[in-house]
């Protein structure tokens, strides 16, 4: 694994992480138009509530006063008008208050859907190895994990903006009455937002930490409680060892948070009180100077008011600054991912997949090494598969049959030298052409838990609500007689993980396999194990099929099951990623090599 350093944010880098807002405002505004200019309007008419409802104050303790001092006016009807309009306005700014959480709660939730699948869908384009990669997989989580930040991000870059013209509204109305207090305003809540902007940085970089610790706690969970592991998890009785690493990890995780937190709080009080002291210094001025008479009573409540209320928003202003700067920041490891590309060479004018398939397949001097590994899987390969030619590859375990096909599928390019096809460089054609051409079912198959008819159709999902092909691939391979028995018949659920599905065994889920083999009408068919987990009998009625199912097509087959091989005209074996042997079983057996040693050996195994 490569080694990665926790990043440190300076000041300068958090301001330059701002630079990523634009970009994060076009996804929301691709998100909901409608929902983004209404937030934006409420928003706007709700920053001009704080200053006028003080100011409404004022003017009442005015009047208030006025009223009380000369007993000879006794027209209360502006005190009244003003006293109706402050409960106008309290009910107005209430009910804005109320539309804001909603459109936030609404855009939000929509946005973490829209960025959902748009990294689903950005994941989809990518290479197999780079699924194979851990630093891709800490980038994808971190991605994924930051979809509630994101939306809590939303709300706080909009209540930002509120809170800026909130603020020029009241700092406004302070600075015509006395502009010293701005100034001491400013040396009261500054402390505090370096202060939040230091603890956010350390979060920022704890998380950032923790991210392969974190992927292992969410995989020990699922070990730890899910059906597929259940049945190991009992007989090996794992559920102590599993339960001490997480404690382990998630202790380590406590601590860590624990000292920060503790720390937080202790700085964050100190610099809360730096600023209470700044507000009471503002207070008793004012109230020095409204004994003074150089204010009124109604001055005084608006000015301490505002002053409270400036204070309380620039705080929350640069506190959140802080908390804005460190969602965008994460936004970076969004467009980190979204930057990740498909490695494949897809060229501007792709060819056609050949139909019919002319010639064949041409390894010359394929060579292919896993990343980061040091080892050739796969190494001067060089062989043809002719078209309509059935092969069988057979050799130990990690000589690279799997491998081979997965080149031949292009899931991978090869490292050295090429794989032609009717002359051409596979790399030439359209990738979407070449896999509606090519059928491959792994050994390590996918057991969807979904119905039958989905199980099958995964092998050509386009024609999912085809039921004529999925009936035709069931009877195909040897799913039908299994799925005749079914209660619900094809809309039978499979699995146990959701309501009144059924489990089936080893084999049962095979034969579901081998029929999305025949989904497609692939020219290339290659099947990874197929038969596996069948019983003799089973096998021998796909050996029966074999030829029948794969006329006019090209096959590779790879099985460790000499009956199985039989099936193929060549057999190719392979050593340590390199060819061996290659022939037709007769030939093979006549030469006496690595393929007669071990079909001998197999065979012996029976008598
Ligand atoms: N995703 C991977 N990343 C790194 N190395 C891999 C990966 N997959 C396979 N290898 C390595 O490549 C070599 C060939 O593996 P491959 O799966 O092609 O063998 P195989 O012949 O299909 O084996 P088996 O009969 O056990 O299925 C092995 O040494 C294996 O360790």
């Amino acid at each position: 694994m490569r080694k990665r350093e926790n990043p440190r944010m300076t000041f300068k880098e958090r301001l330059a992480a701002l630079r990523n807002l634009p970009a994060f405002f076009r996804m929301v505004w691709q998100t909901s138009k409608g929902l983004t200019i209404a937030n934006i309007i409420l928003r706007i008419a709700q920053s001009a509530m704080p200053l006028s409802l003080l100011y409404i104050g004022k003017l009442i303790i005015d009047q208030v006063v006025q009223l009380s001092k000369s007993p000879t006016n006794h027209d209360t009807t502006l005190l009244w008008q003003l006293v109706a309009l402050e409960f106008g306005l309290a009910i107005v700014s209430d009910a804005l208050s109320r539309a804001i959480s909603l459109m936030d709660s609404l855009l939000g939730d929509l946005f973490a859907n829209h960025t959902s699948v748009r990294i689903m869908e950005h994941a989809a384009s990518l290479d197999l190895d780079q699924f194979e990669d851990s630093e891709f997989y800490d980038k994808l989580e971190r991605a994924r994990q930051q979809t509630i930040g994101r939306t809590v991000l939303l709300s706080q870059v909009l209540s930002q903006v509120q809170d800026l013209i909130t603020m020029g509204f009241l700092a406004a109305g302070l600075i015509v009455f006395n502009p010293w207090l701005i100034l001491l305003l400013l040396v009261a809540v500054i402390p505090a937002f370096l202060n939040e902007s230091r603890y956010n940085d350390k979060y920022y970089r704890l998380t950032w930490g923790q991210t392969s610790d974190r992927r292992e706690l969410d995989y020990i969970r699922y070990l730890g409680a899910s059906d597929e592991t259940a049945k190991e998890v009992k007989v090996f009785d794992l559920s102590g060892f599993l339960i001490s690493r997480f404690k382990v990890i998630s202790d380590k995780f406590y601590k860590d948070k624990k000292d920060l937190e503790v720390n937080h709080a202790a700085w964050g009080t100190f610099f809360a009180l730096l600023g209470s002291a700044g507000y009471y210094a503002a207070y008793i001025i004012i109230i020095v100077r409204t004994i003074n008479g150089a204010l009124t009573l109604g001055d005084l409540t608006f000015l301490a008011g505002s002053f409270r209320q400036l204070r309380t928003t620039f705080q929350g202003i640069l506190i959140r600054f802080s908390a804005v700067t460190q969602g965008a920041v994460y936004l970076k490891d969004l467009f980190d991912f979204f930057e990740i590309n498909s490695r494949m060479i897809r060229p501007a004018q792709p060819l056609p997949f050949p139909r019919p398939i002319m010639e064949g397949f041409t390894f010359e001097n394929v060579g292919f090494r896993y990343q980061e590994s040091e080892k050739w899987a796969i190494r001067n390969l060089n062989f043809t598969l002719h078209a309509g030619e059935k092969m069988a590859l057979v050799g130990e375990n990690g000589a690279g049959k799997t491998t081979l096909v997965k080149l031949l599928s292009r899931l991978y390019d090869p490292v050295e030298g090429r794989i032609l096809l009717d002359g051409r460089d596979l790399r030439d054609y359209d990738i979407n052409d070449l896999r509606l051409n090519v059928g491959v079912i792994f050994q390590d198959f996918q057991r969807y838990q979904m119905t039958v008819s989905q199980n099958i159709a995964v092998g050509n999902i386009r024609h999912a609500d085809n039921q004529q092909m999925i009936d035709d691939a069931a009877h195909q391979s040897l799913a039908w007689p299994l799925i005749e028995k079914m209660p619900n018949g094809y809309q039978q659920m499979l699995g146990r993980r959701f309501n009144h599905g059924i489990e089936l065994s080893g084999g049962e889920w095979q034969k579901i396999a081998l029929a999305r083999a025949y989904m497609k009408d692939a020219q290339l068919l290659i099947l990874d194990e197929p038969t596996s987990a069948l019983d003799a009998r089973a096998e021998y009625n796909v050996f029966l099929h074999f030829a029948e199912l794969t006329r006019g097509k090209t096959a590779v087959l790879i099985s460790h099951r000499f009956s199985t091989v039989r099936m193929a005209n060549r057999i190719l074996v392979l050593d340590k990623g390199t060819l061996l042997e290659i022939g037709s079983h007769d030939e093979l057996l006549e030469k006496n090599g690595r393929y007669a040693e071990l079909f001998h050996l197999q065979a012996a195994g029976y008598q």
